[in-house]
């Protein structure tokens, strides 16, 4: 009996295992169609494989054998694979979609049916496979898939440290099991693909590099495009046209078979839209079209949103009727960071006459460094899948941890009718750490606001502890009342918190890149968590005279350890910023003012603040952060090239008059252009003194301006020409005497 109890006990907990996994499972991206007929086989050891001609070459026979090891000539079970042109699977021609990279998949008792459009089609039908190859036994289904945007994946194209090779390795196969099919390299910051270097070829080195990360993409089936940034110091002539048409010919010779220009973040020559397209037009010409395997070209225009475009200018309308038709334009949406929704496509598209190639600047972070955005893709329309030429995006320095948003955007862009945001988001997290999701989607809740920023782009967070907080400060602030069922809401989310961000940092090996790049965030998480306890005490606390004071003085000790861990990373570290943070700081004031009323006393009642503010009527400028690093204050840098209007000025003001050691501006621009502004500084806000600018060393046009040892309340720079300046935003830090 006992020996019967234990087996039916160990099937039993077999199916459930085997049941959750099912029920949790979800084949990525979501397919077009999908039919099963519930039952399922084991899965073959031994097949015969049938394969086409067309894929003698390439990289999906390798894939399809490494998942499925067990090829023999005899086996009964068979697996025919191949393009519609293959005989191999000339009975299912008709089951096959006639979309670029659609497949048809069939599993059947005794066969596996893998028939593609075309060999990338054919690939991913092998990619659907292998998901469906985790699972215990081989549902018996047909797959008839492909698609909705033809281009699909990312562009490496943002400010800071450029990915990692071992980083973009991981990313190419990332893409393949995904689905995305390209991969634009643009990194701002590598000196071969903008200025100073572009003209050069790579050193052996970084060639090198790049031949692997071709190879990588080809065995993944994406096609890699080397994107080059001339436009701040092109100059419109046969020398430089030669130069870069040469760096494209040795770019083709390491493997790359796909080319972009970015005249975006640019001033000066380089802007002119009927120079710009006569090179391009000129490139297509005389490489693209000439080469034929090379993709078509794609460019990033200057004027990439619409708040920046001036359409009766003719930058766009230029481009639209002049640029051979086959080269995509680029395109943000609205605004530099913008979610894409028909109205978007509606205005461009007539302009620059073809569908524009979304640009999407998500969840790229280089002007809010100090955050990590871990929270699900969403705003983006489910109606414009016939809008667009392509949809890439534009991620975090943090390679690994895009991938949370990556996951969704190839969701999302492979069958948008049916893309669910959250559900996507929470697959996303067990895709990347299977074994510790439930902590990992703990610290992406709280980690997905970008905070103020200078493009006004913000994001949900905390969304499933958000009614809790403000109902718990509600009741707090206006009756002096605790809510019960939100304080233990609060307090069992800290708790989590503090608990996902130690089961976090000791995930061992499960996905030691990812905790690589999150650890200094993790690690303020968990002040957040342990802050947010102390303040809970405090509010428990509040009237009691003796017992509210370790609670006090606790929470102020984690609002310093929080500002040193932030001090201690040069982008600085934000976690929870959007809804945790201001409810704790909230109601750590709100208490310990309660408190000094009643017992008389005089506690420190400001959490710990920034003391600078910035004003300013420079429509770039004026939500631009303002940062508190010890005894340094600064005004967060911007990417890009600011328009600067006649009289328009910026205002940096002290909490209470300060005396400065320094103060260093630079705004990415030659010297004579700083004798068009004025800097001053005022003690009471009516009064104004003079400062100098001055360079402060050659070949870099740095402004040290001479305030040593003034007292300050404000600061202001004016633009004083009487015309706009076009400038960069890149420092502007002042120092305190201690
Ligand atoms: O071409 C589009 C574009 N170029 C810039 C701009 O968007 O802002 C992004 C976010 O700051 C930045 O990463 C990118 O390099």
């Amino acid at each position: 009996i006992m020996k019967k109890k234990l087996l039916l006990l160990g099937t039993f907990s077999l199916l459930a295992t085997a049941t959750i996994h099912a029920q949790e499972f979800r084949l990525q991206p979501t397919p077009q169609k999908y039919i099963s007929q519930d039952d399922s086989i084991s899965i073959p050891l031994q097949y015969q494989l049938l394969s086409g001609n067309s894929l003698s070459t390439g990289n999906t026979l390798p894939l399809l054998r490494s998942l499925m090891p067990g090829e023999a000539p005899k086996a009964g079970f068979r697996i025919y694979i191949g393009t519609q042109d293959d005989k191999t699977v000339k009975n299912y021609r008709k089951r096959i979609p006639q979309k670029p990279e659609g497949y048809f998949l069939k599993i059947d008792k005794d066969r596996i049916i893998i028939a593609g459009a075309d060999e990338r089609g054919t690939y991913y039908g092998v990619q659907t496979l292998a998901q469906l190859l985790t699972l215990d036994k081989l549902p018996l289904i047909e797959v008839s898939d492909y698609p909705d945007v033809p281009y699909r994946g990312v562009v490496e194209g943002f400010y800071g440290t450029p990915w990692s090779q071992e980083a973009r390795m991981r990313q190419l196969e990332f893409y393949g099991r995904n689905k995305m099919n390209v991969y634009l390299y643009g990194p701002k910051d590598d000196p071969y693909h903008s200025t100073p270097h572009w003209r050069k070829p790579y050193p052996a080195q970084e060639a090198e590099q790049i031949k692997q990360l071709v190879d990588k993409a080809r065995e993944n089936n994406v096609i890699f495009y080397w994107a080059i940034h001339p436009g701040q110091d092109i100059r419109w002539n046969e020398e430089d046209r030669s130069l870069l048409l040469q760096k494209f010919e040795s770019m083709y010779q390491l493997g790359v078979r796909g080319f972009a220009v970015f005249f975006d973040d640019i001033s000066g020559e380089g802007t002119q839209a009927s120079k710009q397209a006569e090179l391009l037009n000129y490139i297509d010409n005389h490489f693209v079209q000439p080469k034929k395997d090379v993709a078509p070209l794609v460019m990033c225009p200057t004027e990439y949103n619409k708040s920046w475009s001036n359409v009766k200018g003719g930058y766009l309308t230029t481009l639209g009727e002049q640029l051979n038709k086959d080269i995509q334009i680029m395109w943000t949406g609205n605004k530099v960071i913008a979610t894409i929704d028909k109205p978007t496509l509606e205005f461009i598209n007539p302009l620059i006459k073809r569908k524009a190639y979304i640009w999407w600047n998500f969840p790229v972070s280089d002007y809010v460094r100090d955050h990590l955005l871990l929270g699900p893709v969403y705003g983006n329309g489910l109606d414009v899948k016939d809008e667009m030429s392509a949809f890439v995006s534009n991620p975090m320095e943090h390679a690994e941890s895009s991938k949370i948003s990556l996951y969704s955007v190839a969701d999302y862009t492979w069958n948008m009718e049916k893309f669910d945001s959250n559900t996507s988001w929470k697959h996303a997290i067990k895709d990347l750490m299977p074994l510790h999701a439930e902590y990992l989607e703990t610290f992406a809740i709280h980690n997905s606001d970008l905070g103020k920023n200078g493009h006004g782009f913000r994001r949900e967070e905390s969304t499933n502890i958000q009614p809790a907080l403000s109902a718990l400060l509600k009741n707090y602030q206006e009756k002096g009342e605790i809510d019960e069922t939100a304080y233990r809401q609060v307090a069992e989310e800290c708790r989590k918190i503090i608990t996902s961000a130690d089961m976090l940092l000791a995930s061992g090996n499960e996905n030691r890149p990812l905790i690589n790049e999150i650890s200094p965030w993790l690690s303020q998480f968990k002040l957040v968590g342990e802050y947010g306890k102390a303040v809970l005490d405090m509010i428990r606390l509040q009237r009691q005279e003796k017992a509210f004071l370790p609670s006090h003085a606790h929470a102020q000790a984690l609002q310093t350890l929080m500002t040193d861990n932030d001090a201690r990373y040069p982008q600085g570290v934000k976690s929870g910023s959007g809804q945790l943070m201001p409810t704790f700081d909230a109601l750590f004031e709100a208490s310990t003012q309660q408190y000094n009323r009643q017992f008389h006393t005089a506690l420190n009642a400001r959490a710990i603040y920034s003391p600078y503010t910035l004003e300013s009527n420079v429509a770039q400028l004026a939500m631009l952060p303002t940062q508190q690093k010890g005894k340094e204050g600064s005004v967060a840098p911007s990417n890009e090239v600011i328009n600067w209007q006649a009289d328009g000025s910026l205002t940096l003001s002290m909490d209470r008059p300060r005396v400065l050691a320094s103060l260093r501006i630079d705004l990415g621009a030659p010297e004579e252009t700083y004798a068009h502004f004025r800097l001053e500084t005022s003690l009471d806000g009516k009064e104004w003194q003079h400062a100098d600018l001055q360079t402060a060393w050659k070949g870099h046009t740095l402004q040290k301006v001479k305030v040593e040892g003034r007292k300050v309340l404000k600061i202001r720079l004016t633009n004083i020409s009487g015309n706009e300046q076009k400038v960069y935003f890149k420092t502007f830090k002042l120092t305190e005497k201690e």
